[in-house]
């Protein structure tokens, strides 16, 4: 098209440069122009970006009506001159263009193009022209935390700011730090020369802005103003501030803050193992790091491995035990325990007697479900509305150890479930204590699984337990050794072994979740098919919230890219009918 008098300088408008249709998956996704966590590309639409010319169009249309024309509620400006500001502002008017292409919020998202990259060189520039004013440097300047002077020695030497190997502090000159004013008026010259004037060598940038990566560049600046304050390298040490221990702090949470551009199409091959001490650490780094590690499990995967969960062996080996014995009663016995006797689905039942997969026959397994109670028989019950109602446990005549068994477990299972769910809430950049008053009643349902072996042809649709996710937050399964029954979907729609690894449980997230993360976190598909010929038995106890907590979309999980895809419901009401529907199976 030709150029129109009002367009602007095509010269002038940023490239996006990347473009449509790099690695196409085949479900109409493809590569975007930014790796995500996982060092993969970010997934886009294949359509996206548009061409450099039809985009050029779009954004003429915009900058002409001072507005992007799709959402004209966003106001664009674009600034033809070369400060700073100026080309942000255009790479501004570029991510509306982008993000609004064909209706409010309807576009191809930020990362089908390297122009947020564009953005953070640009602010990354040192230069004297852009230069923050002294008050907009000292608003935003680092703080000392320290001052001069203290426990001198005699020598001139005074304790600094941080402690040594030996446990105590290092020492500094008795005159240093400088005072937070002296500083700031070193600071102040050395950002807007761009440089430390004293080692003049040494460029400083000090972007303003209250994202991470600033935080920590200002940091720099301080450090380079605090070490160089008389002369090349002749100041006040590193250790006569907090500037480095507050580096570290911010170092360990460089992860995207918007959750919702962490969402991956990811096909993993295999399940990540994650050594859970450090949970409780009072260190909150060590929190940080174990809570990231589990936030690229959730996002890619959907489940892991955990070691040093803390479930004592011997609680295992005796639910295993129970589990067994429960098992070999006669059919008439359990059939008296019948799930359908129950209103809230306890106690027993039988082969085939539920159906995970719409599409199957019905499970091949035996199953017995019991929810929260206490073994202390002065204790108040909590009962979540959900599940409330008694176990239905055979008589203890009939099996003896029975009921305290199956309960130690189930009391050593929630202690890991309420150790893990401030560990998700940090994972998802939420306040560790944000379940606290979510969970304030074990909405955990245990089950006892067993698992005839099939032999012979297998016809597909009846299987152990059929391709199914999890209804609840979370899913802790303990499976026994030597027999591999258990597979996970990968997003290219191959099954991935589960392998038993011995002391380890299996973790794996289920629909709650995946609702209040609007799909950031994975209630990934699983399945058990038990061809070893041996029979095999399973623990899993799935873990939820209160009845009434409604699962709505975390706004961090939410963007005009990914709009909520759930409508909103209780937890409960939400598990209960999906429990309903399968075990309408075996209901007459
Ligand atoms: O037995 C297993 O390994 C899996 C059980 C399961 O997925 C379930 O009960 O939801
Ligand atoms: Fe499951």
């Amino acid at each position: 098209a030709p150029l129109s008098r009002r367009d602007v300088d095509p010269a002038l408008i940023p490239q996006l440069g990347f473009h449509a249709g790099v690695n196409p998956t085949g479900t109409g996704d493809c590569d975007g122009a930014v790796n995500g966590p996982n060092g993969q590309p970010i997934k886009i639409p294949c359509a996206c970006p548009p061409d450099q010319a039809t985009f050029n169009q779009a954004l003429n249309a915009n900058v002409a009506a001072g507005k992007a024309v799709n959402n004209p509620s966003v106001a664009v400006s674009f600034p033809t001159d070369g400060s700073k500001a100026s080309q942000l502002a255009r790479i501004q008017t570029a991510l509306v263009t982008l993000q609004n292409l064909h209706g409010p919020g309807q576009g191809c998202p930020a990362v089908s193009s390297t122009l947020q990259a564009q953005q953070a060189a640009i602010n990354a520039q040192p230069g004297k022209r852009d230069a923050p004013s002294a008050a907009q440097i000292t608003a935003v300047a680092p703080q000392l935390d320290f001052h001069s002077g203290v426990n001198p020695t005699g020598t001139g030497d005074c304790d600094g700011a941080v402690i040594g190997p030996n446990g105590q502090p290092i020492k500094i000159p008795c005159a240093c730090p400088p005072s937070q004013a002296d500083f700031n008026n070193a600071l102040v010259t050395n950002v807007q020369a761009g440089k430390a004037v004293n080692n003049p060598s040494v460029a400083v940038t000090y972007p303003t802005d209250n994202s991470n990566a600033s935080q920590i560049a200002r940091l720099n600046a301080g450090l380079i103003t605090l070490q160089n304050l008389h002369g090349p390298g002749q100041g006040c040490p590193a250790v006569s501030s907090t500037f480095q221990a507050q580096q570290k702090a911010l170092h360990t949470d460089t992860r995207p803050l918007l959750l919702a551009n962490a969402r991956t199409d990811s096909t993993f091959n295999e399940i990540p193992l994650i050594d859970l001490l450090g949970g409780n650490a009072q260190d909150p780094v060590v929190r940080r790091e174990l809570a990231d590690q589990i936030r690229d499990a959730c996002i890619n995967v959907g489940f892991f491995y955990v070691t040093n969960h803390g479930i004592p062996e011997p609680t295992t080996a005796g639910a295993l035990h129970a589990a067994k014995d429960f098992f070999a009663l006669p059919l008439e016995t359990k059939t008296k325990l019948g799930i359908h006797k129950t209103p809230n689905f306890k106690g027993y039942t039988a082969l085939l007697g539920e159906n995970t997969n719409p599409e199957n026959r019905g499970d091949l397994h035996e199953g017995f479900d019991l929810g929260w109670e206490t073994l202390d028989a002065n204790a108040l019950e909590r009962n979540d509305g959900a599940m409330a109602g008694e176990n239905a446990w055979p008589k203890e005549a009939e099996l003896p150890g029975f009921r305290k068994a199956a309960l130690d477990y189930y009391h050593a299972a929630v202690r890991l479930g309420q150790y893990l769910f401030p560990l998700f809430a940090l994972a998802l950049d939420l306040p560790e204590n944000f379940f606290d008053d979510k969970i304030t009643k074990p909405a955990a349902i245990m089950r006892l699984l067993y698992y005839p072996p099939q032999t012979g042809t297998i016809d597909d649709r009846t299987i152990g337990i059929g391709a199914h996710t999890d209804y609840e937050c979370f899913t802790v399964l303990w499976q026994q050794d030597n027999i591999q029954a258990l597979q996970v979907l990968n997003a290219s729609g191959q099954w991935i072994d589960a392998v038993p690894i011995p002391g380890s449980l299996v973790v794996n997230l289920g629909d709650q979740f995946a609702r209040w993360t609007n799909d950031v976190f994975k209630s990934t598909v699983h399945r058990a098919v038990n061809r070893s010929g041996i029979a095999r038995y399973s623990i899993p106890l799935f873990f939820g919230t209160d009845y009434d907590v409604r699962l709505e979309a975390l706004l961090s999980c939410v963007s005009p890219d990914a709009p909520p895809k759930y409508d909103v419901v209780t937890a409960g009401d939400y598990v209960k009918s999906r429990l309903e529907a399968t075990y309408a199976h075996s209901k007459s």
